[in-house]
């Protein structure tokens, strides 16, 4: 579990975090989002130490992250995974490189070990015939999908990931959706989703945080979203036409199951 409490981030004395509070449960699909510029990036780096907050804590479990000495945060760093924009991967390694990378940096295991633990997560990810490739010679989907493995190589407590599904047509999306939940589930992370991606929102939105200003303005699951009457997130979730036709369509489904009951 990862807990915000009351966050604000300050950049040249222009405040664009204002006290965000949110807590991101264990084994779940955690997702921000919001309008460009509303600091959702900015409040993912604070979440992952990458920026230090202005005022406020984020705590990992019980743990006060901004009171750790260097070790400490070195430690908790290796229990994260991260899967960033565009996949970040090396272009001068192979995808079996970049997955063992973490690997190379925070364990001691022999050169067999981690031979075994990339194949085992390669595996996992369907892509076991493209380790000797390099990452320039794989299509953008299987880059998130090598991204995804070099982030639970490691079997990490939490993982962030920063709009994991730009770039990708809907439905090599739907699949990294599904197999980012899947690895929440099986692995137990606290998974936390930094998208734009209405898709994701409504297919895995186990808990939605949706900022808007700095602020955050709104939280919920799913199917919460569905029946919201805050006006700032309908017109931002349900901007299009297919989605407010799809929201009139659910809501429909909902109240008939209800009345059945
Ligand atoms: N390093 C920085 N220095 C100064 N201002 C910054 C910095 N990083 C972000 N900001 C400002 O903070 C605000 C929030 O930016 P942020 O990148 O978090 O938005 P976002 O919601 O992630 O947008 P997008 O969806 O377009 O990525 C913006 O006004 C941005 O200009």
């Amino acid at each position: 579990m990862i807990i915000a409490d009351n966050i604000t981030k300050k950049f040249d004395g222009i405040e664009v975090l204002k006290g965000i509070s949110a807590t991101f449960e264990k084994g779940k699909t955690n997702l921000i989002i919001g309008q460009s510029g509303s600091g959702k990036t900015v409040f993912l780096k604070c979440l992952l130490g990458l920026f230090d907050p202005t005022s406020g804590d984020i705590y990992y479990e019980k743990i006060n992250a901004s009171k750790l000495s260097n070790i400490e945060r070195q430690n908790l760093r290796s229990e994260i995974g991260t899967v960033f924009q565009g996949s970040a991967l090396f272009d001068s390694m192979t995808v079996e490189q970049n997955v063992k990378f973490p690997l190379e940096m925070f364990t001691n295991l022999t050169t067999s070990e981690k031979r075994n633990r990339v194949a085992e997560v390669l595996e996992r990810v369907n892509l076991r015939d493209a380790g000797k490739k390099y990452p320039s010679e794989i299509s953008g989907g299987m880059q998130k999908r090598v991204a995804i493995a070099r982030a639970i190589v490691n079997n990490p407590k939490y993982l962030f990931c920063d709009e994991p599904n730009s770039g990708l047509d809907p439905q090599t999306s739907q699949l990294i959706d599904k197999l980012i939940h899947e690895i929440t589930l099986e692995y137990n992370t606290t998974t936390i989703i930094n998208t734009h991606d209405m898709n994701s929102v409504l297919e895995i939105g186990e808990n939605i945080v949706y900022l808007k200003n700095g602020i955050k303005e709104w939280e919920g699951d799913k199917n919460s979203i569905l029946t919201t009457t805050n006006q700032n997130l309908i017109k931002f979730v349900f901007s299009s036409k297919i989605f407010t036709m799809a929201r009139e369509a659910m809501i429909y489904n909902l109240k008939k199951e209800q009345n059945i009951k």
